[in-house]
């Protein structure tokens, strides 16, 4: 794969860089900006090799229209704090006003597209609709720069069919990520396990059939839970669940069995009767989750549980967390998840955090991005490299240039 570096002189050239700027908000304040922080340095590094950067991002998932909650002004207004240079910001992505910009664009000057998404093409299924927006998107720049690497996994516009469009090279975000979980695919050091949680249950239930292969353990928290624990026939009452993958759950389970993995599930949870941080809620065993209730946290007495069985790992991955930690009463699982990591870590072991919320929530809880090994910007993608995935954003960067 070509780097930056292999561009040439880009001093006057219009260089496309997708950065996975999706971080999380409250209202328009950012609460983590740990995607901006880390998608910074490329994009510095081009403007100052005199290049006139174009960056594009996704925020949310805005179902392909505009839609003000899901602008991404407040991160051009960011990221301009962190490059401590102007930042442009285009009101469209590939419209009047984007082009009008970027043929402005000045040696050095950053411009910040508005979301993708707010495109049908970025994320169509159709290999048509995608390439159209793709080529309004190249018409924009010379070369292409691939720097989001919490969307390598994602055959979108932006991300796959651009780079089919133009010369490109891989940003040094993404470089540095595949660097580091090449270490975890390549013979880990033993125990290995791997932590699931985190609300985007169908995208990751899909993850475990390759790492039931690959991983000692597997510790489901989060949103993960409840699908095991019907597929184990309890009742869940009002908590997350993929009723349309409790047989294929069923399946992971007879597997794991069959193939000596552990899977570790919660024996108790933090049950709420609302998603609130004011709702009542209360300590209940995992198999009795009252049918007016919803879990948002493991309990106490799996947070113990999860501590000891990463307590002789050596090599662990932890994406999603393991409640609703932005609530406060629905944080503790999270936080004495980060707490077993940050001991293991401290006795030699190689911990990797990986997801825009995962990061935000340890963040978030006082803990430094030193108290772990490596804290990935990508959660989805880094759990499909581990599982061994051709990532469609970096297999297209491997075949050449157009
Ligand atoms: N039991 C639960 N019920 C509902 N949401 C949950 C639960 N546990 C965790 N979450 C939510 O999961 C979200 C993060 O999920 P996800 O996007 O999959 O993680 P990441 O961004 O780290 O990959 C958080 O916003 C958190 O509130
Ligand atoms: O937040 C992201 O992924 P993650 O939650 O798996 O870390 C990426 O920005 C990808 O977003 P998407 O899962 O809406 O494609």
């Amino acid at each position: 794969m070509k780097t930056t570096s292999d561009l040439g002189d880009l001093r006057g050239k219009r260089v496309l860089v997708r950065s996975d700027l999706n971080v999380p908000l409250d209202g328009s304040t950012i609460t983590d900006d740990g995607r901006i922080r880390a998608s910074a340095p490329t994009i510095k590094g081009l403007a100052d090799a005199g290049a006139r950067v174009i960056v594009c991002a996704h925020l949310g998932r805005p179902k392909g229209a505009p839609e003000s909650k899901y602008s991404l002004a407040p991160v051009a207004k960011r990221l301009a704090e962190v490059l401590s240079t102007e930042v442009v910001f285009a009101d469209d992505t590939v419209g009047d006003d984007a082009k009008a910009k970027a043929a402005a664009l000045e040696d050095g000057q950053v411009l910040l597209l508005e979301n993708l998404r707010f495109n049908a093409g970025e994320t169509a299924k159709s290999d048509e609709e995608r390439a159209g927006f793709a080529g309004e998107l190249a018409s924009l720049a010379d070369v292409f720069v691939s720097d989001g690497f919490g969307v390598v996994h994602r055959k979108q516009a932006s991300v796959y069919d651009v780079a089919r469009l133009l010369p490109h090279a891989t940003g040094d975000l993404v470089s540095t990520e595949v660097d580091v979980l090449r270490r975890l695919t390549k013979d880990p050091e033993r125990p290995y396990a791997v932590v699931l949680g985190g609300a985007k249950v169908s995208d990751k239930l899909g993850v475990i059939g390759n790492l039931l292969g690959t991983a000692d353990r597997l510790l489901i928290g989060g949103g993960m839970v409840f699908t095991f624990l019907a597929a184990q026939g309890h009742e869940v009452g009002k908590s997350l669940l993929e009723a349309d993958q409790i047989d294929t759950v069923k399946g992971y389970l007879d597997r794991a069995e069959k193939e000596g993995v552990e899977i570790v599930l919660p024996v108790d949870v933090v049950a709420a009767d609302a998603f609130s941080a004011d709702a009542a809620h209360e300590v209940v065993a995992a198999d009795a989750i009252p049918a007016d209730r919803m879990g948002l946290d493991i309990g106490p007495e799996s947070s113990a549980l999860f501590a000891d069985k990463l307590a002789d790992c050596r090599t662990v991955f932890w994406n999603g967390p393991m409640g609703a930690f932005e609530m406060e009463p629905y944080a503790a699982g999270t936080k004495a998840l980060a707490e077993a990591l940050v001991d293991i870590t401290s006795r030699g072991a190689l911990t990797v955090v990986g997801g825009g919320d995962s990061a935000a929530a340890v963040r978030q809880l006082g803990f430094a991005d030193s108290d772990f090994g490596h804290i990935s910007t990508g959660g989805g993608a880094s759990l499909e490299y581990l599982e061994g995935k051709e990532l469609p954003g970096l297999t297209v960067l491997e075949e050449g240039d157009a």
